[in-house]
């Protein structure tokens, strides 16, 4: 008999290090946010849908929420119309809400269904609006500044904070062994769509399904500090300070405060992580350290 290769057995204890997270985590729901900015190249994608698969296929319900916000962009910008953003949300007047359906509900929510599905994996696709699954209501920013006497109220369009969500479709999906892949549109009670941030709608997914974690992928180690390293935990309690200081901006506004919220109503940990490593997800799940930052309840 001859003796298995090096390659054999690297395998082999690859798998058995992985036990005790697959039974850590098996029945247990895992709400991955995955970002515009990670859908990087074919490879990424293609692994991203593997990791996926064989979550599903250990017993762990992944539940899918995307972005697609370069996405978005990049089509505004071949229609000749510029992006905006006020505080990490997209300026949406009613032709860029169509732009927004079209690219998130169509294109993006298709695309990773597809690769899913190719890796073996029964993905349905969904936007807020299939089974009334997210319910929105108009998002109002308010601007404070010292010249102000009052907050300013700045109506940024068609956007949408999630009201509720109505999660039997969700179950429904899982209750079937089917990945739902949902998109971040949501609707108002008039019927309109609603374009919402995706970090906000996963972080309300996770906590309305009691997920076990919120993995948000992205384009960066995690959260980073003024000197550009990586927080590997974050105190909750230095948040205010870090967004003050202006080492939070922009689209990591809306996944710590996401991420926060989710945390404090139940979601054991979120993870901010790198969606540009190959298998990010699996190297977070099975891993003691995991990557990126970590966020837990204080
Ligand atoms: N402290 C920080 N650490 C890391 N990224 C930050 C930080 N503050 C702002 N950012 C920005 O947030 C971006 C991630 O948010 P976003 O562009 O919305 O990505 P996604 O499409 O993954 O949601 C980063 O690429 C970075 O430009
Ligand atoms: C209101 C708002 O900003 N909506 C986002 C929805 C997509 C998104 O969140 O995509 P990422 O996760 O890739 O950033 C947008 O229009 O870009």
């Amino acid at each position: 008999m001859s003796l298995p290769s090096e390659r054999a057995q690297t395998i082999a204890k690859v798998l058995i290090e992985a036990l005790p997270y697959i039974r850590r985590f098996q029945g247990k729901t895992m709400v991955i946010k995955y970002g515009g900015n990670a859908m990087v190249d074919e490879t990424l994608k293609q692994g991203f849908a593997r990791d996926v698969v064989l979550m599903k296929l250990v017993g762990i319900n992944p539940v899918i929420v995307h972005g697609g916000g370069p996405q978005i962009g990049s089509l505004l910008k071949r229609l000749g119309k510029a992006s905006e953003f006020v505080q990490g949300m997209r300026v949406t007047d009613a032709e860029t809400m169509d732009v927004v359906e079209m690219v998130l509900g169509g294109l993006v929510n298709k695309e990773i269904v597809n690769f899913i599905n190719q890796h073996g994996g029964s993905a349905v696709g969904l936007t807020g609006k299939d089974g009334d699954l997210i319910r929105a209501s108009k998002m109002l920013l308010k601007r404070d500044a010292p010249e102000l006497q009052a907050p300013e109220i700045i109506d940024i369009g068609h956007v949408g904070e999630v009201k509720s969500i109505d999660p039997g479709i969700v179950h429904m999906l899982v209750n079937s062994n089917f990945i739902p892949v949902i998109a971040p549109i949501g609707v108002g009670e008039d019927g309109r769509s609603y374009n919402i941030n995706a970090d906000l709608v996963a972080g309300k997914m996770a906590e309305v399904l009691k997920a076990e974690k919120l993995l948000l992928l992205t384009n960066t180690a995690g959260l980073l500090d003024a000197q550009g390293e990586l927080i590997t935990e974050l105190e909750v309690g230095r948040v205010q300070e870090l967004i003050e200081e202006g080492v939070i901006s922009g689209g990591m506004l809306p996944k710590i405060g996401c991420a926060i919220d989710a945390v404090n109503s139940g979601v054991k940990t979120a993870h901010i992580i790198d969606g540009r490593v190959e298998h990010a997800v699996m190297l977070d799940l099975f891993t003691d350290t995991g990557v990126g930052t970590l966020i837990r309840a204080r």
